[in-house]
């Protein structure tokens, strides 16, 4: 492939991004995606697999993809990193109890795409330096992470601030383009602003050649 066609597949593409949802169970992964679509919230049951949506913000096509957090589904988390180019860590405030699992979680989620990442990165582009060097650019950093420290309208619920501090944030590889904002699923509070800055993030990272 050649350095024009390169281009051009990335230009074609540039509208589109591929946003993954993990965390814990009970976090309100699912009742998020619900509000941020302008959906019902109040029936919502444990995701046992995954469910997508294709949400339209500002001019970028947005496939969400909510993933299960139940413990025994956890290790199926992997499948679904390929060319990711956001990741959105929920987290629930209030449930100080399990936040030591959270980050444990957290940790291990973000070792393993970066691994990914850069292993697929290198494979579909082996024999091409500039597909390589545009491969590698590109994924070097790993997705965009927004942490949405979520339930803030529990009373007793940790803020942002908080969060941040019990995950270790400040500790994450340089590399990484991350941050983490307050909200509440049920309430709406803080969900767009998180939302524009992963939006924002990641079209200024991937798409560089605009
Ligand atoms: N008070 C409060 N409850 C919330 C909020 N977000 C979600 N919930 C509740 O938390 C519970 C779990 O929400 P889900 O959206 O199913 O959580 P999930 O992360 O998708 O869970 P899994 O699919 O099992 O991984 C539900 O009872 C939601 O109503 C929030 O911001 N505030
Ligand atoms: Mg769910």
């Amino acid at each position: 492939m050649g350095l024009l066609s390169i281009i051009r597949k990335i230009k074609r593409k540039e509208k589109e991004m591929r946003i993954l949802t993990v965390g814990l169970d009970n976090s309100g992964k699912t009742t998020i995606v619900l509000k941020i679509n302008g959906e019902d919230t109040s029936v919502i049951s444990p995701t046992l697999g995954f469910n997508i949506k294709t949400i339209t913000y500002n001019k970028y096509t947005l496939n969400i993809w909510d993933i299960g957090g139940q413990r025994t589904i956890r290790s199926y988390w992997r499948n679904y990193f390929e060319q990711t180019d956001g990741l959105v860590w929920v987290v629930d405030s209030s449930d100080l109890r399990r936040l030591d699992d959270c980050k444990m979680e957290l940790d291990n989620l973000l070792k393993e795409e970066f691994l990914n990442e850069l292993i697929v990165g290198i494979f579909a582009t082996s024999g091409h330096y500039c597909s390589f060097c545009f491969g590698f650019l590109q994924r070097l950093s790993g997705a965009s992470l927004l942490i949405l420290a979520n339930k803030q309208d529990i009373q007793g619920a940790l803020t942002a601030a908080e969060i941040a501090k019990v995950l270790n944030l400040e500790a994450m590889d340089k590399t990484r383009h991350w941050k983490i904002v307050g909200c509440s699923a049920y309430t709406g509070e803080g969900l767009l602003e998180g939302l524009d800055w992963l939006v924002q993030d990641i079209a200024s990272r991937i798409y560089v050649l605009d």
